[in-house]
């Protein structure tokens, strides 16, 4: 399956179990990756035809900014949905790091895959 990707993308927001982590922004750092055809927009040239990864990428991190949650799991869950409900893609990978989250880790977080209906392949 083709693939679209975005790496590295950081976000500041507001993100933590703990009470000193809710008053606060933290960096964030997605990296997406996107089942998507790319032949039709390859055979015509045509971004219209693609998927907008700069497009994709702003509506990423205006939710991200503007939502806060307590897990990375949460957040990559619902970046995951929000990226299956408005583009069409077949499926999303979301691996979410926390940088700065535990000392002398270059980073901790999550990995996820979700499919689009009727695209899960087993
Ligand atoms: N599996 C997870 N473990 C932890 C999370 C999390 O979101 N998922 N979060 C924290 C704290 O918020 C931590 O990032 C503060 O340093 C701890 N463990």
């Amino acid at each position: 399956m083709d693939k679209v990707f975005v790496q590295g993308l950081e976000v500041l927001t507001t993100i933590g179990v703990y009470e000193w982590e809710k008053g606060i922004r933290q960096k964030l750092r997605f990296d997406l990756e996107m089942g998507f055809d790319n032949h039709p927009a390859a055979a015509d040239d045509d971004i219209h035809k693609a998927l907008d990864y700069a497009s994709l990428s702003q509506k990423v991190a205006a939710y991200a900014e503007q939502n806060h949650v307590e897990l990375v799991e949460t957040m990559a869950e619902r970046i995951a949905q929000l990226i299956l409900a408005e583009f069409p893609v077949l499926s999303v990978k979301v691996r979410l790091t926390k940088p700065a989250a535990v000392p002398n880790a270059a980073g901790v977080g999550v990995e996820i895959e979700r499919f689009a209906a009727g695209c899960r392949i087993s």
